[in-house]
């Protein structure tokens, strides 16, 4: 039987490494919307991304089960740091225990709490943020952030195009589809970003602040 493209591309990228093929498993053994996890290829992205920008602090919105929080963790510098903040509580023994276990686990902060609030609360200057929490609130998430983004630092925004479903809020218009066409209006008229969005899988949105 023909290759998928998709199998196709697994199967000419780097590898998953163990840990992370396990921790997807895993997912998908114990949670529920597993989908929410990252995966292979957007996995390696997230990697190839932070190795390309090498930043020493890392905020993450949005933990789930914590496969992308050590994706973006590969790309640290030495000295290196990434928080992640995750709502629900009922994840932060798997998370402690992941982030205690895990190839560089030990370079993640987790809190646990509204990512929003939390976010106005560290105290740092951030060269990579990847926002991945509530999609009603990308907006307000992007406001928040952005005072403590470096110039010239990024932003990864998960799941900008909902399943294609932002092209048409007139038939969309739940809650998620019309926060994230909103989202993406305000990021495009922005004239200190510059912004690509990337149409792999749930929409990929890549932001630079000048
Ligand atoms: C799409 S999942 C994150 C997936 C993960 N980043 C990955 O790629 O493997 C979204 C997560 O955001 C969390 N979340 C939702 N609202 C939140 C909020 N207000 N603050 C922090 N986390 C939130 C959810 O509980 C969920 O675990």
């Amino acid at each position: 039987m023909a290759e998928t493209l998709d199998d196709y591309i697994l199967s000419h990228i780097s590898p998953e490494p163990d840990h992370l093929r396990r921790l997807y498993r895993r997912t998908h053994l114990r949670h529920l919307y597993p989908r929410m996890c990252s995966g292979h290829l957007q996995g390696r992205l997230l990697a190839m991304i932070s190795a390309m920008v090498g930043p020493r602090r890392i905020l993450e919105l949005g933990a789930y089960t914590g496969y992308s929080a050590l994706c973006l963790a590969e790309g640290l510098k030495p000295d290196g740091q990434l928080h992640t903040i995750e709502i629900d509580d009922e994840m932060e023994e798997e998370l402690t225990e992941l982030f205690e276990s895990a190839p560089d686990g030990e370079r993640i902060t987790l809190h646990i709490g509204d990512a929003e609030e939390i976010a106005g609360k560290i105290d740092e200057t951030w060269d990579l943020i990847y926002i991945d929490a509530n999609k009603r609130r990308y907006t307000e998430y992007l406001d928040a952030v952005l005072p403590r983004l470096r110039q010239g630092g990024f932003i990864i925004a998960d799941n900008t195009l909902w399943d294609g479903k932002v092209t048409d809020t007139e038939t969309n218009h739940d809650a998620q589809t019309v926060a994230l066409d909103r989202f993406n209006s305000y990021v495009a008229s922005r004239e200190d970003l510059e912004t690509v969005i990337l149409p792999l899988r749930d929409g990929l949105t890549l932001i630079r602040k000048k």
